[in-house]
């Protein structure tokens, strides 16, 4: 039986120790730079490590059948999550808010129907849509298709995305925040209305993955060791 888990970062050492308390030692194995790993303290289950973004992809191919990633990558990277997957537990790490923001100098920009007004006040002036740059494309559609916010258009950030207003490739963002540091170093403010998820790691078990006669055991095994 095969269990996804993030194979560096923040998540990783949380996911090792939360498995550990639970009686299930998880271990990188080889060099530093080697993606491969080991479990112990329970038969018949292999690691295999994967970036966070990448689980919910692999869940729901049935390529493993147990994956730890947060709530926010499985909402986002899966149409229909909840047919392709089942969380069995939160995990108590990795919180964070996925939230809308705009620069802190917008003084009449508070809520999103502030946020509906001045796109479309943006579009007038500038004769193009006001921009907001977001690695989380579906979730952030949704919520802003939900809100009535129209006249915008999602500009794609992997990566250092409160950055993207002071390098004019965006006039707004959605991203996680956790202590909301990087909100207040780049001058931005989350809209009073703008929390669209809350987020943490969850270990998701795959609705799609099938269960081999062999791996039946190991599975029921894990699942005792977790209630
Ligand atoms: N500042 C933060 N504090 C706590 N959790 C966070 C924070 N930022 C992101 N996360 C959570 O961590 C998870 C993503 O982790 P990470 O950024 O390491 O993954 P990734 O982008 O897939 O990494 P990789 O570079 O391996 O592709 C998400 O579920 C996210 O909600
Ligand atoms: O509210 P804070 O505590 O400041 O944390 C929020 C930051 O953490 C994450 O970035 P990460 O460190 O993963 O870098 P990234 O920009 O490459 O995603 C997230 O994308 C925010 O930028």
């Amino acid at each position: 039986m095969k269990l996804g888990v993030p194979s560096k970062g923040r998540l990783m050492e949380k996911t090792f120790d939360w498995f550990a308390a639970h009686g299930i030692r998880l271990s990188r194995t080889g060099s530093d730079r080697e993606y491969a790993g080991a479990v112990t303290g329970i038969d018949g289950v292999s690691l295999v490590l994967l970036s966070a973004g990448e689980i919910p992809r692999e869940l729901a191919a049935g390529r493993i059948h147990l994956g730890v990633t947060g709530t926010d990558l499985v909402q986002d990277k899966l149409p229909l999550w909840e047919q392709q997957v089942e969380p069995l537990e939160e995990m108590g790490f990795g919180e964070a808010d996925l939230i809308v923001a705009v620069p802190q100098a917008w003084v009449d920009v508070d809520t999103l129907d502030d946020l509906d007004a001045a796109a479309a006040a943006f579009r007038a002036t500038h004769g193009h849509r006001l921009r907001i740059a977001t690695k989380y494309h579906r979730l952030v559609r949704e919520f802003l298709r939900d809100a009535g916010v129209a006249d915008y258009a999602i500009v794609d950030s992997q990566g250092a995305t409160e950055g993207t207003v002071a390098n004019e490739t965006a006039e707004a963002i959605a991203d996680i925040t956790s202590s909301g540091e990087t909100l207040r170093a780049n001058h931005l403010k989350v809209l009073s209305d703008g929390l669209i998820l809350r987020s943490q790691a969850t270990l998701w078990r795959s609705r799609v993955a099938d269960v081999a006669d062999e791996d039946r055991a190991a599975m029921a095994e894990v699942l005792a060791r977790l209630g």
